[in-house]
């Protein structure tokens, strides 16, 4: 059966690239998403949200008609659900989005309906969304108990796009498809075959959700073992950016870059997720999230010993010293400032510092909330000028632009190896 109508729930960074995409191959795309602002804004053929050509492809598929957004579901072919999964309480998976979701669109499912979910979620959420529907659609049978021969056809199929590549990755990638049975997989690569350019990979339901957590804790695994080198080396008197240069000379040796920590609400919260349902076997996954999480605290203690050198330097009082942060944002090159922790450090500074505390940013350009009345926004040139201490966060091209030899401070605590 073809599927005319396809709904997209949660449009955010995932689901309004992932409906967009849909909307560009004439398929008719009903996104739903219970934030009436940016339902509002797709409507109007806009985006909410920051990602390189997704505002053209929005507006097209509107101008269209083949893109509409609601704050309710309607009846569709196939319904794929992109919500949020974040961490609750001491970093257990929180499936209260997925299940409202589920919730929502339980009373407009029809025989012969796909579901699937691409939120990256703990193992076995599959098998509990589908519970929940079944439970609220007794009419209607679900691959748990009817097999091959269900009325729902219910797969996982996870989203692996990196932020400011996703126009391209979504439809370049290969994509995991985990069906709750054979049919289901081939339901679901039926759908995503309608853009994808990528393979299809066929799995089931729990593999599927177990390599979306892979793939980010092999990610943050690899960041904290050069964390963790970075603190070495500090103590010993090694260049780690240098020492890192060294190795990866080897031809299998390919060890990740240092950094203030690890941000974004995904590397740094979806391993979470494995040692939740693994706490004995997980040590590993475990250790690597609390490596990088101290990183920022270490690198607080890093500029609190280079203040103190500056202080008994140049003779100037504490209140008399600026610092300047470089840098925001959780990654170089964007805007996005959630979980990073180069905005966490900052914070620190400004609690912190008795002094004046600047802040550079290129990619924002008024000061975040969390450091009004503590921090500065200032230009490039004239925290350059103007701060006795420069504490690198973030590798922006426009920092990597600076020489490193034309930096007149020797007071500098450089965490991405920009300047040093
Ligand atoms: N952002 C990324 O680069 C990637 C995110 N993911 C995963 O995709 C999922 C979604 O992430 P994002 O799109 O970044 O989140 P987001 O926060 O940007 O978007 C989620 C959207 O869902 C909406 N929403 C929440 N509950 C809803 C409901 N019951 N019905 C309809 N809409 C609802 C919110 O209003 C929001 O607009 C998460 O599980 C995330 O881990 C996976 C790969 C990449
Ligand atoms: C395995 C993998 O590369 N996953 C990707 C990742 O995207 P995300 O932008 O969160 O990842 P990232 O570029 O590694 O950045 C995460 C954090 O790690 C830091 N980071 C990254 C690489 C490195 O060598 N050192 C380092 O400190 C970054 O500065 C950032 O703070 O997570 C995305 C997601 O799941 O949302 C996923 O779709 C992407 O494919």
């Amino acid at each position: 059966m073809s599927f005319s109508t396809i709904s997209v729930i949660g449009l955010g960074y995932i689901g309004l690239p992932t409906a967009a995409a849909f909307a560009s191959r004439q398929k008719q795309v009903v996104g739903v998403d219970i934030n009436q602002h940016a339902v509002d804004t797709i409507n109007r053929g806009e985006i909410h949200i920051v990602e390189p050509d997704l505002g053209e492809v929005v507006k097209t598929a509107v101008t269209g008609g083949y893109l509409t957004a609601s704050t309710t579901p309607v009846e569709a072919d196939a319904y794929l659900i992109a919500v949020p999964t974040p961490f609750k309480g001491d970093h257990e998976p929180d499936m209260v989005f997925v299940e409202a979701a589920a919730q929502s669109i339980a009373p407009v499912l029809k025989k012969g309906a796909l579901v699937i979910l691409e939120s990256t979620s703990p193992v076995g959420a599959t098998e509990q969304m589908a519970q929940w529907l079944a439970d609220l659609r007794q009419d209607l049978s679900f691959p748990q108990q009817a097999g091959e021969h269900a009325d729902v056809n219910i797969a996982y199929c996870p989203e692996r796009v990196l932020p400011g590549q996703v126009m391209v990755e979504l439809i370049k990638n290969d994509r995991v498809i985990g069906g709750m049975t054979p049919v289901c997989s081939a339901r679901a690569s039926e759908l995503y075959n309608i853009f994808l350019e990528g393979e299809c990979v066929i799995t089931n339901a729990r593999t599927a959700e177990m390599c979306k957590l892979t793939e980010n804790s092999f990610r943050d695994v690899n960041i904290a073992f050069a964390n963790e080198l970075s603190l070495i080396c500090a103590d010993q008197g090694i260049n780690v950016w240098e020492l890192i240069r060294l190795a990866n000379r080897h031809p299998r040796v390919n060890i990740l870059q240092p950094g203030p920590g690890v941000g974004g609400h995904c590397i740094a919260v979806d391993p979470w997720f494995i040692v939740a349902q693994n706490p004995q076997q997980a040590r590993l996954i475990r250790t690597a999230r609390e490596v990088n999480d101290h990183k920022p605290h270490w690198v607080m203690n890093q500029v609190k010993a280079m203040v103190a050198d500056c202080l008994a330097t140049n003779g100037k009082r504490a209140s008399e010293i600026k610092i300047a942060c470089f840098g925001l944002a959780f990654k170089p090159n964007i805007d996005d400032l959630r979980e990073s922790p180069a905005m966490e450090i900052a914070e620190l500074i400004a609690d912190w510092h008795s002094g004046t505390t600047l802040v550079v940013e290129p990619n924002v350009h008024q000061l975040p909330q969390k450091l009004a009345g503590k921090a500065t926004l200032a230009t490039l040139t004239d925290a350059l000028v103007e701060a006795d201490v420069l504490v690198m966060l973030v590798d922006h091209k426009e920092f990597k632009a600076i020489a490193g030899d034309s930096i007149q401070q020797v007071f500098v605590v450089d965490t991405k190896g920009v300047w040093r």
